[in-house]
């Protein structure tokens, strides 16, 4: 099973709480994952993974929470071509831009040579009982995915 770094920006704790449900998830299913928030992580540090997913809420007009920037332009440094990805967020469907910065670090991950291994995770605000269940079932896919192709 691949071990996976999981790392998310979160306010309000939306994203924070999507992020312990995949964690969890991926645990249920066997497998190992650490849970960062990205203000107490360096990209550099997913080396050290065989897989990664990122997550954020989006900010102003579609775009990434401050916090998650320096993180974002460390990935600029890294060949993530023997990554597997994902990237997940929450957000809000009353913005012009739902979940743009989702939309924006699964692009980051592709330009770094990563393999998007399922498509994003978007939930609008926090998770509900049945959404709580979505993002465990994510996590789960997740690993089994990775495991599957690796
Ligand atoms: C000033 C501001 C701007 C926002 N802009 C967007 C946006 O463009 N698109 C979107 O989907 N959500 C937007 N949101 C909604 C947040 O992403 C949403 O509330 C999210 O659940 C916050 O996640 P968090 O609890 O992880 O911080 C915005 C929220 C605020 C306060």
């Amino acid at each position: 099973m691949a071990k996976v770094l999981v790392a998310y920006a979160s306010l309000t704790g939306n994203t924070e709480e999507i992020a312990e449900l995949i964690v969890e998830g991926i645990r249920a299913a066997g497998g190992e994952a650490v849970l960062k928030s990205v203000m107490d992580c360096n990209a550099d540090e997913i080396k050290a993974y065989e897989a990664v997913l990122l997550g954020a809420y989006t900010w102003g007009d579609g775009e990434l929470p401050d916090e998650f920037l320096d993180f974002y332009e460390e990935l600029d440094e890294l060949d993530l071509s023997s990554c597997k990805a994902a990237a997940f967020g929450s957000g809000d469907t009353g913005y012009e831009i739902y979940c743009g910065a989702v939309d924006q670090i699964e692009e980051k991950l592709k330009e770094r040579g990563a393999e998007i291994v399922q498509p994003s995770l978007k939930i609008e605000y926090g998770p509900n009982a049945t959404e709580k269940e979505a993002c465990r079932t994510y996590g789960r896919q997740f690993i089994e995915i990775c495991a599957a192709v690796s």
